[in-house]
Order: structure tokens, then sequence, then C-alpha cells
């Protein structure tokens, strides 16, 4: 044994045993000796991963990961094509934390491409839609604004909006000691402004910023009209996401979105590319089809560069059919989502650790990374998903519950929730997807989803390092500091399970309390 004093900082991490010392012993068993059975489907909550030897802290741990082939995360977390969960805000927040999001089809392809359009946009720093007033508002509207959003720095325009022009500013110094809050603005306002022109790179607002020693720096296109701001505070809060998921240009977030596989979603399909959409999603429960096959082909004969992720799918010829057919990652799940109901209506799909093991050892052969899709309830469910083999993991419900995705909290007994709903729910179906669902003249609609509501979860800005950090956690239990070496400890067998049985399973959960409680993430 290399004895190393305990209080002495490991350098380079490195176990205290040789290898074969290591893993001396085959204790349980390797993913091979269940998960491969054709007989019996196991999942996530079937099996526990038995701990291996820590010799490194958590934060070397990384979890650096893809969602296709050349698509690259920094964290292995996906939000799903939801209507309830992913829009603009939630993919742009699930790409500042290293992720992807994948923005939903259930609406017009304008809207659709607005929301991409917003995600490719977006630059962490540049507000673009400030809290502005006009000339003739008070001080009294100034100090409502402080009191309700908790800052100052107020663009004053000719007409009180954006794109108006930019008249002056209003800082908390201004109104601090103006008596009589009727005072207009115009009166008191700012008029020698520092600004910047439309098109300036965030590092020359920055330094334009510091130089001026102002707290904000107004942005004007030609007609020195407003067109967005600047925060100094931001300046510190740019450092805070310097894990965030970019595409090729290296300046903007990664954007995915989901189409369907008829004719009509070729024109969403270029309406996207417009925008520069980086992934597409084709988003199907049962993927082997000729119609997706059809796809697939069609999108790399035209944008053979656009990565694809083509599913869903749960076993080795689906998959096989569409790695074959060009798709560049694969999706798998069939009705282990918690508001799927299509095993049960179609009597159709897998228990979703066999099938995610099942899948990814085929995928693995074409170097296609494969995505867990559903049935995740907590940190644990990832190192799983990602322990069976997937690259990446996908969730919605998990998700739903949080501040960025659509809709508005509302109580019910005195909880607050959001609505969460399938996409193959009766109450999606209605606002626009029946179409993929029934054909012109069929009536009789079968809902393949349910629609319900999820506990609020705060806001994914803290919901995602809590997740991030749990993973982590878990993977310095069992020993690996990265998806490749967890992959490849699960098909050595060096990674080993064990199957719980229904005792063991309550047993490795909270049991025996009269009460407890719960908390998902702090703050
Ligand atoms: N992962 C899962 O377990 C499940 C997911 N879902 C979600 O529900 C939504 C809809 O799923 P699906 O119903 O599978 O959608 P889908 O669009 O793949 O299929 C709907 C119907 O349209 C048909 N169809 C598709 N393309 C066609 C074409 N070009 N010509 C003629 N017919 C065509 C299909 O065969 C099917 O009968 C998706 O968002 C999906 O993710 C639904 C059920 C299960
Ligand atoms: O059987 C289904 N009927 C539906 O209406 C439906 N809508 C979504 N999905 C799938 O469920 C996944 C999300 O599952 P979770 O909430 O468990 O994360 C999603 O990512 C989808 O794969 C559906 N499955
Ligand atoms: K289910």
């Amino acid at each position: 044994m290399n004895g190393v004093s305990l209080d002495q900082p490991r350098k380079t991490p490195k176990p205290a045993f040789p290898p074969e010392e290591l893993f001396r012993y085959k204790d349980g068993a390797a993913a091979v000796d269940f998960l491969d059975s054709g007989v019996v489907g196991y999942t996530y909550g079937d099996f526990v991963m038995l701990p291996g030897h820590i010799y490194f802290g958590v934060e070397d741990v990384s979890l650096k990961s893809r969602i296709t082939r050349k698509t690259h995360l920094q964290l292995p977390l996906v939000s799903s094509p939801m209507d309830t969960v992913t829009e603009s805000e939630m993919a742009i927040n699930m790409a500042m934390q290293g992720g992807i999001g994948i923005i939903h089809y259930n609406n017009s392809v304008r809207e659709q491409k607005r929301e991409v359009d917003r995600v490719k946009r977006y630059e962490n720093g540049f507000i673009t839609d400030p809290k502005t007033l006009s000339p003739s508002n008070t001080v009294r509207d100034a100090l409502e604004i402080k009191h309700r959003y908790g800052f100052m720095g107020i663009p004053i325009t000719e007409s009180g909006g954006m794109n108006s022009k930019l008249v002056g500013i209003v800082t908390n110094r201004d109104v601090e000691f103006v008596h009589d809050k009727d005072t207009p603005l115009g009166d008191i306002m700012v008029t020698e402004l520092q600004t910047a022109t439309e098109g300036c790179s965030l590092e020359l607002a920055y330094s334009i910023l510091k130089e001026s020693k102002k707290g904000k720096l107004p942005i004007v296109n030609e007609r020195y009209e407003l067109v967005g701001l600047v925060a100094r505070t931001d300046i510190l809060k740019n450092r805070d996401f310097p894990e965030s998921s970019k595409d090729k240009t290296g300046k903007r977030l990664l954007c995915g979105a989901s189409i369907g596989t008829r004719m009509e979603d070729r024109d969403r399909l270029d309406a996207l590319v417009e925008v520069g959409v980086d992934v597409i999603v084709l988003d199907s429960s049962q993927g082997d089809s000729v119609y997706q096959i059809d796809m697939i082909r069609y999108i790399k004969n035209k944008y053979p560069d656009l990565e694809i992720v083509a599913g869903n799918v749960v076993t080795q010829n689906q998959a096989y059919h569409l790695i074959k057919a060009g798709a560049d990652g694969i999706r798998i799940g069939m009705g282990s989502g918690s508001i799927c109901t299509t095993q049960e209506v179609m009597a159709c799909g897998r228990a979703q650790a066999t099938a995610v093991y099942r899948v990814s050892k085929v995928a693995r052969e074409f170097d296609v990374p494969c995505m867990a899709d559903g049935g995740v309830s907590s940190s644990g469910h990832i190192i799983k998903g990602l322990a069976c083999g997937a690259s990446c993991v996908m969730m919605g419900g998990m998700l739903a519950g949080t501040e960025e995705s659509p809709g508005e909290y509302f109580y019910k007994d005195g909880v607050r929730l959001k609505k969460y709903r399938g996409m193959g729910s009766v109450d999606a179906m209605k606002k626009g997807s029946s179409v993929r669902y029934f054909s012109e003249d069929d009536r009789i609609r079968v809902a393949q989803g349910v629609s319900g509501a999820v506990a609020d979860k705060g806001s994914v800005k803290r919901f995602l390092p809590y997740l991030r950090m749990g993973v982590k956690h878990g993977f310095q239990d069992l020993g690996v500091r990265s998806i490749s070496e967890l992959h490849d400890q699960m098909y050595n067998g060096t990674l080993r399970f064990q199957v719980r049985t229904p005792a063991a399973q309550l047993e490795g959960n909270v049991h025996s309390l009269y009460t407890y409680e719960k908390s998902t993430h702090s703050g």
C-alpha cells in the first residue's frame, strides 16, 4: 500500500491498491448477468450498483458527454420536447448549465422557430427585455420598479418602451433624494449617456462599463433606439456559467428541436435550420418505421451536417435500422415515462433499464450515443441510466415543475403545482398534436398519456446544480471519474450490480418513520 498521510492533499488521484487488489473479489453481478436476459425486463428501481473504491474527490468527476456523434455536452441532461417542459426559457437554462433542451413541436412552425431563435440569439449578459419608462413617468414609477424587481438603472425612451429613441437613464442616485414623488423622470434623468451599438461583443460592452464605472450600459441601434441593456452585475453572473453548451461558433448556446415524420414536417425542418437548430429529434413512440427512415435519409441528403436523434426505440433491431438509415443519436424509452400509458394501451414497450442496456450495446458498436428517455425521478435514476450504457438522460416530469417550464403555477390542497401532460394525452392532442395521431377519417382517439400536475421544484438554476452534484457523488461512490470509465467498467464486468427484492426496495427507501420531510434540493 502506498501510504498517504490523511491530512495531505492527494495531488494526482491514485487508488490505494493496484488493480488486481482493487477488484480481487467478484461480488454481486455484472450487467450482462441480468440485463441481458431476454425473459425479464428490469428497471431502475429493481437494482442498485455496489460501491467501488474512492480515490478522488467529487470535483475530480467529469460528466462530459455527447447527445449525438458530434454534439458534446458538459452535463448529460436533456429536457424533453413536451409542451409543458421545453420552450426557450428551459432550453436556455439547460444549455447554460451544460445540458441541452429540445423545443417541442405541439405548436405552429412560426412559434417553434421563434423559440429556437430565442435560444440561439441568447447571450448571457445582454438583457433584451429591460424594464423601461418614459420621461413623463414619475419618480414613484421608478421606485415601484425598484421595489418589485429589486434593481435600478432604468433606461428612459420616448415612448417608454423598447425600440424607441433613448433619451436618458434613471439610477438610484437620481431618485434617492427627490421628495416630490410626482416629479417627472424627464426632469431628473441623466441625459449624457454612455452607450454601445447593437452587435457589439459582450467583451466590448463590459470593457466600456468598466471604464465608465457605470452600472448599466444601454445598447442602441443606428437610429439611437434602445434594443438592449448590459448590467455590470452580470459580469459576475457570467462567470457562473463557464460550462455552458455552445455550438460550433463557440458563442451561441446549443439548441435542439423535435419534429415528426410527415410531409409537412419538412417545412418545419427548413424553418428550424434557418435559425440555426443544432440537433433534430425525430419524435415518435415507435421509431422503427418507414416514415422515420425516409425522414432520416431526407434530412441527411438535404442537410448532411445536421445531427439527428432518432427514436424512440427499446430493441436492438429498431436501433440498428435507425443507425443504418443515418441516425447520429438514439433515444430509448417506450412507456417508461411518468405520464405514459403506452404499455397499457398498446401492449408494447420495455422496462427501461433493460431497454437502455440492450440498445446502447448495439449503438456502441457504431459509436452512436444513446439517450435514456423517461422514468427518471431522482439523481440515482440518472446514474443508473448512464450505468446501463446511456450517454445522456432525458427528463420530462423532473423538470416540469420548475420556474423555467411553460405554464403558470396553481394551488391545490395548499400545494404549489404546475401542469404536466403527456404529448399523447387527450389534452395535448386537442392543442395540436392530434394531426399526428389520427387520419382525417379516424374519429376514435386513443390516448397514450395522461394530463396531471407536478409539485413546484423551484428554478432549474438551483435544481440542475443539485442533480449534477448528486450524480458526481454517485460516480465517486462507484469509483469512476467519467461516463466513459463507467461504461468501460460496466461492459468489462468490473462494475457490479445487484437485483433488489421487493423487500430490499422498501428497505432502500425511507421506511418505519411516522413522519418525515424530504428536500429535493437546497434553496
Ligand atoms: N416514449 C414513449 O413511450 C412515448 C412517447 N409518446 C410521445 O407522444 C408523441 C407522439 O408519439 P406518436 O404517436 O408515436 O407519434 P408519431 O407521429 O410517430 O405517430 C402517430 C401516427 O402517425 C403515423 N405516421 C407518422 N408519420 C407518418 C407518415 N409520414 N405517413 C403516414 N402515417 C404516419 C404513425 O405510424 C402513427 O400511427 C411524441 O411526442 C412522443 O414522444 C407517445 C407515446 C409513448
Ligand atoms: O406513453 C407516452 N405517452 C405520452 O403521451 C407521452 N408524452 C411524452 N412521453 C414520453 O415520456 C417522456 C418523459 O417521461 P418522464 O416524465 O418520466 O421524464 C418523454 O420524453 C416522452 O418520451 C409520452 N409517453
Ligand atoms: K409509464
